[in-house]
């Protein structure tokens, strides 16, 4: 069937190449040429298609299709990658698992970069080789079913027996049961299990161990392990999340994760070089978090644009036909802002995946002194992207009506897998007040004379600006932005110290303070994107893609200041504001043209997709019909819960 024309004329009104776009937003042309050939090549591979729509699959049937994919993808990887390439590997395996999560998700996101970041030379020559030929499949085994925030109160406990050099791992209460971890249930064989270290009665806190769960023949849970599913989930229904508790489990010494804290068989204790390096393969996953999340915003809103594009209801001037629905200001109003948030997220998930990587290798060279910048600056994108990511795809599922509600769209299962990044890998109100921390010490030292020390990021809180020139172009608008983070970051720091100084504890005065940290760290946050946003656009060589940027950038800059007015009222006057607020609105009109270019830009395939409205042909009407048909619940016409239940009720009635 042909291209729906609404859709064909939209692309024809874009103003630039969408592979050049595309090469802007996957960093390189060469990238976003191997992503086309990828999906290309799995296009011709009909193992890969779902054998039918995800969405009428139970989870069993979900995880069962997952595993076969994952069998077939075995034959083909290396056929298909470069396998050293870990932005190649993700690309593939959202091609062919989709978003609902599969076995080896956790294997690759946490217990792979575990292994690389926490094992020593001689446990990765044991482990690493067999875990990337996938001959064991891991997990990552932290939180628990009583803590999951609090690290420092997790009850596993690792006690060192000196007379067999072993460590015996035991969960002494309900609440210490490992809870959660992905593939744990029934895939694993193998985990990364984060335990307290008990050494002659001293406990040294959580640390990494490698152990294994199941026989790697019979796959049996081996003798002292306790192991199970946890169930349904909001999302993920495609990986068994899991349980896991231990009874006097032993495990040699040697498997203690020993390249930064070690225990020798006499059993004394060398510390880490940075108390909190075991942390690592959090931060590795928050620094990619940007990124996912906006592919996941970016996802979402191809479907709702497309549609939008083809969707018509009612008139504007022109009473002979009905108006694209994309053509309502209030639709381009909820839709284009998170576009170009979608843009401004990758760009930042691109800069943090690099300062992960960079900061890896210098801590492998003992060289720590980044760890408190990364694990501020990601302990804050992580919840911003995130709530604004659920934000954004919420609105993209209200802007498609009825249908946008219906599975069809796909869309609930892209809000239910984004939205777990709310909570995992760090509770978002907690990861913000990390960053609170880190602000709080920054104003401190401008406090104490040492505003020079300042990295670059916080440099902006010693300034002061008073005055914004409202010639407004993007670095004026950044200004606007300095001048709220500033400002909310010496009240919240002010009430935090005052509360303190009044003979409240440390603790209270914190807490007391809490929710005005948490605004300093979201203004601070977004500042940053803000101005990542801008540094990329500024570097950008092709000048149609840069001029449709400059343009997004528009939208973005004056979007984000409408929506933290109440921050910047000592700054803008209410003329000012309804200047800012007309910019906006000239600026979506500005964009509108360019809408479906930019998200087909994203070059996010239909098989990913898995969206009826949301296809790349914009036949919708048709394909809707034939998916309702689809449905189980069509094999026949009479359901056995009529017959049963609804008949006999309606012939009770008659009598
Ligand atoms: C060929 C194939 C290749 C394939 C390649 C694929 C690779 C792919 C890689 C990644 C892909 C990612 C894709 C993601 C897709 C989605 C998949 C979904 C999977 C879901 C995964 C979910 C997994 C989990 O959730 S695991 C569990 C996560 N748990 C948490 O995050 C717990 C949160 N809690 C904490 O982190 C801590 O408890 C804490 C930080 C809140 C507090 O810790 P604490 O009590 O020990 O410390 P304090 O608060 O007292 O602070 C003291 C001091 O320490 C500083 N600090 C804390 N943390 C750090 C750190 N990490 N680094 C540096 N410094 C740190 C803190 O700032 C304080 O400093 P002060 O100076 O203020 O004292
Ligand atoms: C989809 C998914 C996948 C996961 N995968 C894994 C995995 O593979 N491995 C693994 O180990 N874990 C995994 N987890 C667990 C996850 O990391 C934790 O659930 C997460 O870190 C939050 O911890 P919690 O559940 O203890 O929340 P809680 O800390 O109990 O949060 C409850 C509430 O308390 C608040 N709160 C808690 N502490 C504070 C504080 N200090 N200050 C202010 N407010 C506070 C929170 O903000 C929140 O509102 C996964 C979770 C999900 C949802």
């Amino acid at each position: 069937m042909s291209e729906n024309p609404d859709l064909t004329n939209e692309r024809a009104s874009g103003t630039f190449e969408t592979n050049a776009m595309a090469a802007v937003i996957y960093g390189s042309e060469k990238f976003a040429q191997r992503r086309r050939e990828i999906t290309e090549a799995i296009s011709k591979i009909p193992e890969f298609q779902d054998s039918h729509p995800l969405v009428f699959m139970s989870r069993e049937e979900k995880i069962s299709e997952a595993c076969r994919k994952l069998a077939v993808l075995s034959n083909y990887w290396n056929s298909l990658i470069d396998t050293s390439d870990e932005e190649e590997a993700l690309h593939l395996y959202r091609e062919v698992l989709g978003l609902e999560g599969h076995p080896l998700a956790l294997h690759e996101t946490m217990f792979i970069p575990s292994l690389i970041a926490q094992a020593s030379d001689e446990q990765q020559e044991k482990w690493l080789g067999r875990a990337q030929r996938r001959e064991i499949i891991g997990c990552y085994a932290q939180t628990e079913m009583g803590h999951g925030t609090n690290l420092r109160a997790l009850e596993t406990t690792a006690t060192f027996d000196i007379s067999t050099r072993e460590f015996i791992l035991n969960s002494p209460t309900i609440t210490s049961l490992k809870w959660w971890p992905g593939a744990l249930g029934k895939s694993a064989n193998w985990s990364i299990v984060i335990a307290n270290l008990i050494i002659k009665e001293h406990n040294y806190g959580p640390h990494p161990f490698m152990v294994q769960l199941r026989d790697e023949k019979s796959h049996e849970p081996l003798p002292g392990i306790t192991v199970g599913d946890i169930g349904p989930k909001m999302a993920f229904n495609g990986a068994d999340n899991g349980f896991l508790g231990f009874k006097n489990y032993r495990i040699p010494r040697e498997n203690m994760l020993m390249r930064h804290s070690k225990v020798t068989s006499d059993g004394s204790y060398i510390k880490p070089p940075h108390a909190k390096i075991g942390y690592s393969s959090m931060v590795k996953v928050r620094s990619r978090m940007a990124m996912d999340q906006g592919l996941f915003l970016a996802s979402a809103l191809v479907i709702a644009v497309r549609y939008s594009a083809v969707r018509r209801q009612g008139y504007l001037e022109d009473k002979s036909r009905e108006v694209k629905v994309l053509d309502y200001q209030t639709q381009q109003h909820r839709l284009f802002p998170s576009i170009a948030r979608a843009y401004a997220f990758i760009f930042c998930g691109f800069e943090t995946i690099r300062l992960y990587d960079q900061l890896l290798i210098d801590v492998q060279n003992g060289n720590t002194s980044g760890m408190a910048d990364l694990h501020a600056l990601t302990s804050g994108l992580k919840s911003v992207v995130t709530y604004q990511t659920g934000e954004g795809i919420e609105q993209a599922r209200m802007a498609c009506g009825g249908h946008g509600y219906s599975m069809a769209s796909y869309i609930s299962e892209i809000y239910g897998v984004a939205i777990g990044g709310c909570t995992y890998e760090g509770e978002n109100m907690v990861m913000l007040l990390q960053l609170a921390r880190y602000l709080v010490k920054s104003i401190e030292m401008i406090q104490n004379g040492k505003s020079r020390e300042l990295g670059p990021m916080v440099a902006y809180l010693a300034e002061n600006e008073s005055e914004i020139d409202l010639n407004l172009g993007p670095n004026e608008y950044l200004k606007v932005f300095e001048y709220a983070a500033r400002n909310q970051t010496w009240r919240a720091t002010e009430k935090f110290q005052k509360l303190r100084n009044s003979g409240m504890s440390n603790e209270e005065a914190w807490n007391q303070a809490s929710v005005e940290l948490t605004r300093a760290s979201r203004l601070h946050t977004r500042l940053y994107i803000m101005s990542t946003f801008i540094n990329h656009v500024g570097s950008i060589v092709d000048q149609k893609v840069k001029g449709v940027l400059i343009d997004l950038l528009n939208v973005h800059v004056t979007y984000e200041v409408m929506d933290i007015g109440i921050y910047v009222q000592g700054l803008l006057s209410s003329n000012q504001m309804d200047l800012i607020r007309n910019q906006l609105y000239v600026s979506l009109e500005t964009i509108r043209p360019n809408a479906v270019s930019l998200v087909d830009s994203f070059q996010i395939s239909d098989m990913q997709l898995r969206s009826v409205l949301g296809r790349r042909d914009g036949n919708v009407y048709e394909n809707l019909f034939k998916w309702a048909k689809s449905s189980p619940l069509n094999k026949t016409d009479v359901l056995p819960s009529v017959t049963q239940y609804l008949k006999p009720m309606m012939e009770k009635s008659k009598l």
